[in-house]
């Protein structure tokens, strides 16, 4: 495979911006692969795509198209497509006619250029369309022909900036669903920006952007199963949180001591991450689980969510914990349930961000180091195991 763009070490502030927008972006898309990339707003996706596309010259770094720097090359120039969440049609041409207009620029004639636009229009199930104005479309319609006219003009990448966030759920995932469907027939190499990470979901790679940086670039099953730092997780959103510290690849905090995933390499103080979805209420003497109570019961949507208040644990500290459950599960505040712990390999733990090293994680060592006083070696506690 080979690389058909790359962003290397780039850098930008905007005029006026007190810190830089981009901090030094690596980022490379593969010939027909698609890229999304994400990240809490003002981390720099637009910025990162208009970079890309020549709208926006960088300080440092350099943009490459099949390895070839393109700095120099003026945005018309770069072979490089840019579709906005507005589809920008040409009010005064037709639907064919917009989609047609790229290759008559190229010196097309207008039977061949309108043939090829007649065959972008079939694949995005608009093939009677061809002769309405823009004005004549529903939102959804023209978004469709924007993505015909972003095909038909598209030489060797596509970059998308949000261009479905206007359009409702069902629109949304219509056009999520003919997105697969391109890319099945036609393999274009895309960069898509997206706050939706089910969107996200559809690319191969997700790149996550924070303050700049791609902090994370991976599989979507990645970045649920393995972020690589706190704010990754954050935006992905859906996992308890515990502090506390990792050593020999045991992390122990308030919620007890869980051996992580071998692939896990965090050590020092570090924060347990626990999906909701994979704790499990049980009943409250069940083997291993931790003991709680209900304090807090809330449905998401097609979700229902249950805050457990677990028991203090001997350091005084009451863990809440997050439970996804099934949809009508009948629980009230202050009942007593267990909560089951998933095995290690449901487990994740990332560094404490330096700021987020607070005076909780301090009497956690402390109190270890208490309790192993004149023990000898330190022994691993079992799974699950609370402090006391
Ligand atoms: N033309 C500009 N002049 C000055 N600052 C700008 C300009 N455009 C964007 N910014 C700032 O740069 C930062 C990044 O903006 P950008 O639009 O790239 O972020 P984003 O991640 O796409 O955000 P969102 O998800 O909200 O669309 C923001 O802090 C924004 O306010």
């Amino acid at each position: 495979m080979t690389t058909a763009l790359e962003l290397s070490a780039i850098t930008y502030c905007h005029p006026g911006a007190g810190r830089p927008t981009l901090a030094g972006i690596d980022l490379d898309v593969q010939d027909g692969e698609m890229v999304a990339v994400v990240g809490p707003s003002g981390s720099g996706k637009t910025t990162l795509l208009r970079v890309a596309a020549g709208l926006e010259q960088p300080e440092t770094g350099d943009v490459l198209i099949d390895g070839i720097s393109v700095l120099d090359v003026p945005p018309e120039g770069r072979d490089l497509t840019v579709m906005f969440q507005k589809p920008h049609l040409f009010p005064h041409l037709n639907v064919l006619d917009n989609i047609a207009f790229a290759d008559r620029l190229r010196g097309l004639s207008r039977r061949q250029s309108r043939a090829a636009a007649q065959r972008y229009l079939e694949l995005v199930h608009l093939g009677d369309l061809g002769r309405r104005r823009p004005r004549e479309l529903s939102g959804g319609q023209e978004q469709r022909v924007a993505l015909a006219r972003g095909l038909a003009a598209t030489r060797r990448v596509m970059l998308l900036d949000e261009p479905f966030s206007a359009l409702d759920t069902s629109l949304r995932g219509a056009m999520q669903q003919l997105l697969m469907e391109v890319r099945a027939a036609l393999s274009p190499t895309i960069v898509i920006v997206t706050h939706d990470l089910d969107e996200a979901g559809l690319a191969d790679r997700v790149a996550v952007l924070v303050d700049g940086r791609v902090e994370q670039l991976d599989a979507v099953a990645q970045l649920y199963a393995a972020p690589k730092t706190v704010a990754v997780a954050r935006l992905v959103g859906g996992f308890n949180e515990v502090t506390g510290h990792v050593s020999a690849g045991v992390h122990r905090s308030d919620l007890g001591s869980f051996t992580l995933p071998a692939t896990c390499r965090v050590a020092g103080a570090a924060i347990l991450l626990v999906r909701k979805e994979r704790l499990e209420l049980v009943a409250v003497d069940a083997g291993s689980a931790l003991a709680g109570r209900v304090v807090q019961v809330r449905q998401s949507g097609p979700r229902q969510e249950v805050t457990v208040e677990l028991d203090p644990s001997a350091t005084g500290q009451r863990v809440r914990l997050d439970v996804e459950v099934r949809l009508g599960t009948v629980l009230r505040l202050g009942d007593r349930t267990g909560v089951l712990v998933p095995s290690s390999d449901a487990l994740w733990s990332v560094p404490c961000p330096d700021g987020e090293v607070g005076e909780r994680l301090v009497e956690l060592r402390e109190h270890d180091a208490g309790r192993h006083q004149g023990t000898g070696p330190t022994t691993r506690l079992e799974q699950g195991e609370r402090l006391r």
